[in-house]
């Protein structure tokens, strides 16, 4: 018998048992049984050569959220609720086994949400399908890390633990410190005016950018980084990517222990079942995206206030081509935008390099 039927032999074992004190401890080894040969199928393919880079998800809408965190957090839950897609919830672990989309309207904007299989402690060493999940947790626009309130709050660190092996990021800015290899001339190191080190210093930094063989190179640092920092600027490969905490599962925890969740920062607390706090949370991942609205108008008409372009925080109007279309950059002559970008209230005339803001108007002028 294959794993599948096996399971599907417990499933059925589990569905037929009355669910009372009695059967507690059956029920109780019949899910151990359940996880533990869903945790094999999850176990890579060995003849498929993969290194499990990723699952083949297309992207969709405006933003990208993917749903990390352990077994049975609600993960699959929470997407149903949220998206138009339904993914299958079970009280076992491992109930999804590939990455489920599905799409968020918020306000006019799409937004893309990842249901994931659960991942264990090891997942970034390839632990289970671990290495694929937190692989495409680095395709995302925002990291979920769901967990279940009423475990323990060391799922956080352990999580954040293995998204960090494999060179994520979290809420953190990239290091102001600007490398350039050159040919010759050593290792200079320019620190920016005033700015003091306090945790690294020039000898540190030439040891560092030795011990990765790099012998000559300029060095601008322009904040007072550490020497993890400055590992992560040497190796370069890092995704900063911002992170939303959500505890599900708050309709079984006391106030006082919620409130001690909520307040911690980048989190919300929830509850899928109870339907508690989900408008909230939509607001949030809206707020953590760091998304803006703006629009487009056409010479001498006004503009479409009901087809806002969607773009991140700091967008350029080079940024804003790329979403019109795809080869708009080429033909770009120059822009005109209005709003609080602009300097002046009839409009300022720009380049591609101009970073729009909120609800700004602009129009896009092309060569003919
Ligand atoms: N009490 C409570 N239970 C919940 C809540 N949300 C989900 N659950 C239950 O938690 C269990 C696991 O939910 P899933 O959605 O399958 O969890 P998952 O994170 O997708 O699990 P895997 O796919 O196995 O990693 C199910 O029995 C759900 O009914 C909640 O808000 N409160
Ligand atoms: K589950
Ligand atoms: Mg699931």
């Amino acid at each position: 018998m294959g794993i599948t039927e096996k399971i599907k032999e417990l499933e059925d074992e589990m569905a037929r048992t009355q669910k009372n004190k009695a059967t507690e401890y059956h029920v109780g080894q019949l899910r151990a049984k359940i996880a533990k040969l869903r945790a094999q199928l999850l176990e890579p393919e060995k003849k498929s050569g993969a290194k499990g880079e990723g699952f083949d998800v297309m992207k969709a809408g405006e933003a990208r959220v993917a749903l990390i965190g352990f077994p049975s957090v609600g993960k699959s839950t929470l997407l149903s609720k949220i998206t138009d897609t339904a993914s299958v919830s079970a009280e076992y672990a491992f109930t999804t086994l590939t990455a489920i989309p599905g799409v968020l309207e918020y306000e006019g904007t799409r937004i893309q949400i990842l249901d994931l299989p659960g991942i264990i402690e090891g997942a970034a060493q390839g632990k289970g399908r671990g290495r694929q999940v937190v692989s495409v947790a680095k395709t995302a626009d925002l990291i979920m890390i769901m967990m279940d309130a009423t475990k323990s709050t060391q799922q956080r660190q352990l999580l954040e633990h293995e998204l960090e092996a494999v060179g994520i990021r979290l809420n953190k800015r990239k290091p102001d410190v600007v490398l350039k290899r050159k040919n010759g001339g050593g290792i200079v190191v320019t620190k920016a005016m005033g700015l003091t080190l306090t945790k690294i210093d020039e000898k540190m930094i030439k040891s560092i950018l030795q011990g990765y063989k790099i012998h000559n190179c300029d060095v601008m640092v322009r904040e007072d980084i550490t020497v993890d920092e400055f590992i992560d600027v040497v190796l370069g490969s890092r995704k900063y990517t911002p992170a939303l905490y959500c505890y599900n599962k708050i309709d079984s925890i006391s106030m006082e222990e919620m409130d001690k969740l909520a307040r911690q920062p980048h989190s919300v607390v929830i509850s899928c079942e109870q339907d508690l706090n989900m408008e909230h949370l939509k607001d949030r991942i809206w707020e953590e995206l760091a998304l803006n609205r703006i629009y487009t108008k056409k010479r001498g008409e006004k503009p479409d206030l009901n087809d806002p372009l969607v773009v991140r925080e700091g967008a350029t109007i080079e940024a804003v081509c790329h979403q019109v279309h795809r080869s708009l950059v080429e033909k770009f002559k120059y822009a005109v935008v209005y709003g609080k970008s602009s300097k002046f209230s009839g409009g300022q005339k720009v380049g591609l390099n101009h970073k729009v803001a909120p609800d700004d108007v602009v129009t896009l002028f092309t060569k003919s």
